[in-house]
């Protein structure tokens, strides 16, 4: 390294390091040598380094001598001797004596500490991942000295600049092409931190693109690790001093580093699930109406009906299997109507006793029957101004239907043991997982009370039949309960969604949410599996019959074609490449079944 011998007027002699692309020399303290010579001019002249040459370059017309004769600049080779007033210096171009490190490091370590502790406790209040990396950034440039800084991630093979930022605290433009680097490989390569003190003259360095794009003499660069594995990269440069860094200086950035990987990686789990969140959020609120998720064609449908029925006092009639959702439809129904003030009241009609029934649902007087300590009013005048919710209508004795249709005809009712009628001003909405058309067949169900209340029906497919609304009513569940419990887990596996799409779910969403549940509190990582979800392989599927099978597969996928083509069945008949009377035929028989009809067979599966 270049250096120059600097003699005062006094006789005083001493040695300085010229490190810096620009040094000057003047009377005025502020230079980087300053000269105790009052006949000097506060800045006398500057010694430039080009990269190759140092040149000397008087200030402000100053009087200077190279080697005895005046000169306005100079190209400085070893020996020459400058003088301005009283004051000589010797350019040499090495050191006479082994100059100090560039940058006393005592001191330092503890202020890296502390500034570490200090970037720790501002992550905890991060919110966003990208000022996260500028102030590790900013903190690491404030502890190292370097003016430039960058923090580049490796994903997916991948560099990503994440972070590039100079001592202004300004991000660098177009940071990617500048970096991408011999440098930074072989920090990946080896796993280890590299320091080059005077990159624009290591034969090794100087040609590599940072070194060349960002004109850089010192340059530290240290590996990101987790688990052994390289993720990522600090860069740090200065273009201005050479030698800045040193083992030293590596010392000092290697616990930052090793921190930083922590904080890194943990900001990035909670930046991806933040997002990850969002996500959800988005998808669900689009795929939501009230409190009901799902946006396929068949709930799309659902949703129509509700939005048609809602304002008006029209009995809805809801059907679906177990667990589809009816209550929630019913709820759905009352929220949107006239009568969302009013109360919502609902009966479980298959819960109750028979003997019970009557008085739930009417009413009783003191004294009707023994036990009836007192007078109690029925579910009925509970719901008054509001919705009364039948569930599982189709349970209901006859008897009692024959009441229930005089109480909707008449809107009164009498409590149980009293004559005194008394109008009641409701809106019934009721549901049922019976076929009901079946029921009355059987001289189960009343028909007149049947017409009663289907006056608008409301049909909610059952849950294998959604398509990929079962994963997303299962995030749902997932993000629900993991918020609820305090629980990590933030996913399911690719496994546990193909799982989840396979299987007949019986119970429906009642199961699904059961199942997500109980997944949520006992699964000790971050993804749930199909093992946690209890869906082993022999429950996804059952053996079956070759044509079953065939049968089953042609029923699915018809339904997931008419399903992409929103219902639209000429397109799905074209798309599938047959006659649309096959897919006519297709739901025809699926109404049928929904009716626990059979059809008589086509004549193209007799002849299979
Ligand atoms: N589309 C949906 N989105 C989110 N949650 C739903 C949806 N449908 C149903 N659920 C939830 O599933 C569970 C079962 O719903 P609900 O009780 O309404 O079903 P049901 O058809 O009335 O059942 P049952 O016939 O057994 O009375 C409830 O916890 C409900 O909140």
């Amino acid at each position: 390294m270049a250096t120059l011998i600097v003699r005062g007027p006094d006789g005083s002699e001493r040695e300085v390091a010229l490190v810096k692309r620009i040094t000057s020399v003047g009377r005025d303290p502020e230079n980087d040598v300053p000269v105790e010579d009052p006949a000097l001019p506060a800045t006398a002249l500057h010694i430039h380094f080009d990269g190759k040459d140092y040149n000397a370059a008087a200030h402000d017309r100053s009087d200077m001598t190279v080697n005895g004769k005046r000169r306005g600049a100079w190209r400085l080779g070893p020996g020459d001797r400058i003088r301005v007033a009283g004051t000589e210096l010797t350019f040499e171009a090495v050191a006479r004596t082994p100059l100090p490190s560039a940058r006393p490091i005592a001191g330092q370590r503890l202020q890296a500490l502390e500034t570490l502790v200090r970037f720790s406790e501002r992550l905890l209040g991060a919110t966003d991942l990208n000022r996260l990396l500028d102030e590790l950034m900013d903190a690491l440039l404030e502890v190292t000295h370097a003016d430039k800084g960058f923090l580049i991630l490796l994903e997916d093979g991948e560099m990503s600049v994440r972070a590039a930022r100079n001592v202004a605290r300004e991000t660098i433009e177009g940071a990617v092409e500048r970096v991408s680097d011999s440098i930074i490989r072989r920090v990946v390569e080896t796993r280890r931190a590299l320091v080059v003190a005077d990159a624009l003259h290591d034969s090794e360095w100087s040609g590599s693109t940072s070194v060349v794009n960002l004109k850089l003499c010192s340059v530290m660069c240290a590996p990101l690790m987790q688990k052994g594995e390289v993720f990522g990269v600090i860069y740090l440069g200065n273009d201005n001093v050479v030698s800045l860094f040193d083992e030293r200086a590596l010392e000092l950035l290697a616990p930052f580093a090793a921190q930083a990987s922590l904080l890194v990686q943990n900001a990035m789990l909670l930046d991806s699930l933040r997002r990850e969140n969002l996500s959800l959020k988005e998808a669900v609120a689009s795929r939501q109406y009230g409190d009901l998720i799902g946006a396929g064609a068949s709930m799309r449908e659902v949703y129509r009906r509700i939005d048609k029925v809602a304002g008006t006092d029209i009995s809805v009639l809801v059907s679906g299997e177990t667990g589809t959702g009816k209550e929630v439809v019913a709820r759905e129904i009352h929220r949107r109507s006239t009568r969302a003030t009013g109360p919502f009241v609902a009966v479980n009609c298959g819960a109750i006793p028979e003997a019970l029934l009557e008085s739930e649902l009417f009413g009783h007087v003191k004294g009707a029957f023994t036990g009836a300590v007192a007078t109690r009013i029925g579910k009925f005048q509970a719901a008054h101004g509001g919705t009364l919710f039948l569930d599982e209508i189709g349970d209901m004795p006859l008897a009692l239907q024959v009441k229930i249709l005089r109480a909707l005809q008449d809107r009164a009712v009498t409590k149980v043991g009293d004559n005194r009628p008394e109008a009641v001003d409701l809106r019934v909405v009721a549901a049922t997982n019976r076929v009901l058309e079946d029921e009355i067949r059987k001289g189960t169900f009343r028909e007149d009370l049947y017409y009663r209340l289907n006056v608008v029906a409301i049909h909610l497919p059952p849950l294998r039949d959604r398509g990929e609304d079962v994963v997303v009513i299962g995030k749902y569940f997932l993000q629900k309960y993991a918020k609820e419990f305090g629980a990590r887990v933030r996913g399911f596996t690719p496994g546990a969604l193909v799982a989840m799409r396979k299987y007949a779910w019986p119970g429906n969403i009642r199961e699904l949410e059961n199942r997500v549940k109980k997944a949520v509190v006992l699964a000790d990582r971050a993804l749930v599996s199909a093992e946690d979800l209890d869906l082993r392989p022999e429950i996804l599927e059952p053996i079956l019959p070759l044509a079953q099978a065939k049968e089953e597969f042609q029923k699915r996928y018809i339904n997931e074609v008419l399903e992409r083509n929103a219902g639209n069945r000429t397109k799905t008949a074209k798309d599938l490449g047959v006659d649309p009377r096959t897919v006519f035929r297709h739901l025809e028989k699926l109404e049928a079944e929904r009716r626990g009809q059979v059809l008589p067979p086509d004549d193209e599966e007799t002849e299979a």
